[in-house]
């Protein structure tokens, strides 16, 4: 049967998430969100990225087909098909564009499924668009960005203001956002750079193309969150924005609550709410690559500020060493394996984030009625941070001194977040925000309004 030949009288959705945890996590929600808006979902991955898909999705009826990854591609060891798992995030162009040579396999296997209705896919996977088109079927993109940072990015991008001025500390003031003033430091690689020309700029291009030719693109955020900046992008830009988060506040997963309670550090946050001493989470999301010197001011400014952490270290954890463990062992949690970390913010023992402001974190911290100490380290993160410190005004940010946060700033800031005043401000700012989020996503709510709408749409068009 081809994709066309067979008329589905329920929608038919397929879902394929780039191999990336902050870009995974998001879709997932979003499959489960669709089956409650009665559709039926197949959903593409890899093998390795399997298992995690099969364990987050156990109690769903949603075909999972799994798609060799491409093998002997420079650079990427075999068997790392998730950019967490990349030896550096300096291979990600390679990663990214590897993906393409998975067209032909997800061309014929689309063929062999029942009628599908629309295709749902990361924009780093822009060549699932052009088989969309190839095979008549509506397409939508999600980059997994908030409409802020995606109406910033392009406004100062349209505007040439990120080639005016010599200097990338030089301060401009975007054309449609007069209020905000960044500078080009405040862009990744290649758009930190006066003339952007590079193959990662040339990729970007090709995403922007494709994704021009979408029936929509799907926004992880929530109408009320960002009004101009979802309006912007509706006037200035295509495709559509739908905004149908935040994903985050889907239906949970059943699990089991005997299993939940096995993590230690969960466990150690009931006893710290025992103790009524309120926890920081420490975590920067999947990708971040944090120097030994940087990880050592941060485990000083940790132990100096007397707070109570729960910190998740990934990558470069054993530098920290074991003395360090010892001496903060009543006060502190380093745990170095993978968390649950929405149940973590859920806590409420949980009343501060040290975070990177990856989109997926900021939407859960929201949620969770935690505020954030922002500390932005790559991709649109310092994007992030500035709307979570000036924009909705959840959240504190770090000082950093010659390119680090230095362990005496980092103790004051965090001091200022659990205890100051600054802190309480933020800390009720974001209770207001919490309580529009789940409006947002209730039956009737925009979000959930948005997302039937658009379904009926697109299935009117089949
Ligand atoms: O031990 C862990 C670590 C992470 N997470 C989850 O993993 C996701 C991480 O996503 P995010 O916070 O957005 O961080 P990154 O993994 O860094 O996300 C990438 O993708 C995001 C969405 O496009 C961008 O906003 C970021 O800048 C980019 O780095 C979140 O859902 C976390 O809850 C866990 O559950 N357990």
């Amino acid at each position: 049967m081809s994709p066309l030949s067979s008329y589905n009288p329920e929608p038919h959705v397929v879902l394929f998430p780039f191999m990336a945890k902050g870009h995974i996590i998001p879709l997932l929600h979003l499959a489960r969100l669709l089956l409650d808006h009665r559709a039926t979902v197949t959903l593409f991955t890899t093998p390795a990225n399997r298992p995690y898909i099969d364990q987050s999705l156990s109690d769903d009826d949603i075909t999972i087909i799994d798609l060799p990854f491409p093998v002997n591609i420079p650079g990427i060891p075999s068997g790392i098909e998730s950019t967490d798992k990349l030896p550096s995030m300096s291979l990600f162009l390679s990663f990214a564009k590897a993906t393409k040579l998975m067209q032909p396999n997800f061309e014929n296997l689309l063929q062999t499924l029942p009628h599908v209705s629309c295709i749902i896919s990361d924009q780093f996977l822009h060549w699932t668009f052009e088989s969309a088109t190839k095979f008549g079927i509506p397409s939508l993109g999600f980059n997994g960005m908030s409409a802020y940072s995606s109406a910033i990015c392009r406004d100062a991008s349209v505007n040439g203001l990120l080639s005016l001025h010599e200097s990338p500390d030089e301060p401009f003031t975007l054309t449609s956002f007069p209020w905000i003033k960044l500078t080009r430091n405040d862009f990744d690689y290649p758009f930190n750079k006066r003339d952007p020309s590079s193959p990662l700029f040339d990729f970007i291009v090709d995403i922007y193309k494709a994704l021009s030719n979408c029936y929509g693109l799907l926004v992880n955020s929530f109408y009320e969150l960002e009004p101009l900046f979802v309006d912007y992008l509706n006037r200035e830009s295509k495709p559509k924005a739908f905004c149908v988060g935040p994903l985050c506040l889907t239906r949970p997963q059943k699990v089991e609550p005997v299993l939940q309670n096995k993590c230690r550090w969960i466990q150690w946050l009931d006893k710290k709410l025992a103790q009524g001493n309120p926890v920081l989470y420490v975590a920067f999301g999947s990708q971040a690559e944090i120097s030994p010197t940087q990880l050592t001011e941060i485990a000083g400014g940790l132990e100096e500020s007397k707070v109570s952490f729960l910190w998740v270290v990934r990558k470069s954890g054993t530098e920290l060493g074991e003395e360090f463990e010892d001496r903060i062992k009543e006060r502190g949690m380093v745990v170095k394996e993978w968390v649950d970390q929405k149940r973590i913010l859920e806590h409420e023992i949980v009343q501060g984030f040290l975070s990177h402001c990856g989109w997926n974190s900021v939407l859960e911290s929201i949620c969770s009625e935690v505020p954030i100490l922002a500390w932005p380290m790559m991709a649109e993160q310092q994007l992030n941070a500035k709307m979570v410190v000036e924009e909705i005004k959840i959240g504190l940010r770090v000082e950093s001194r010659n390119g680090i946060i230095e362990a005496e700033s980092l103790k004051n800031k965090v001091k200022e977040l659990m205890e100051g005043e600054n802190g309480n401000e933020v800390r009720k700012r974001v209770k207001e925000v919490a309580e529009a989020a789940r409006n947002s996503i209730k039956d009737g709510g925009s979000s959930w309004h948005t997302l039937s709408q658009l379904i009926k749409e697109i299935h009117l068009q089949n």
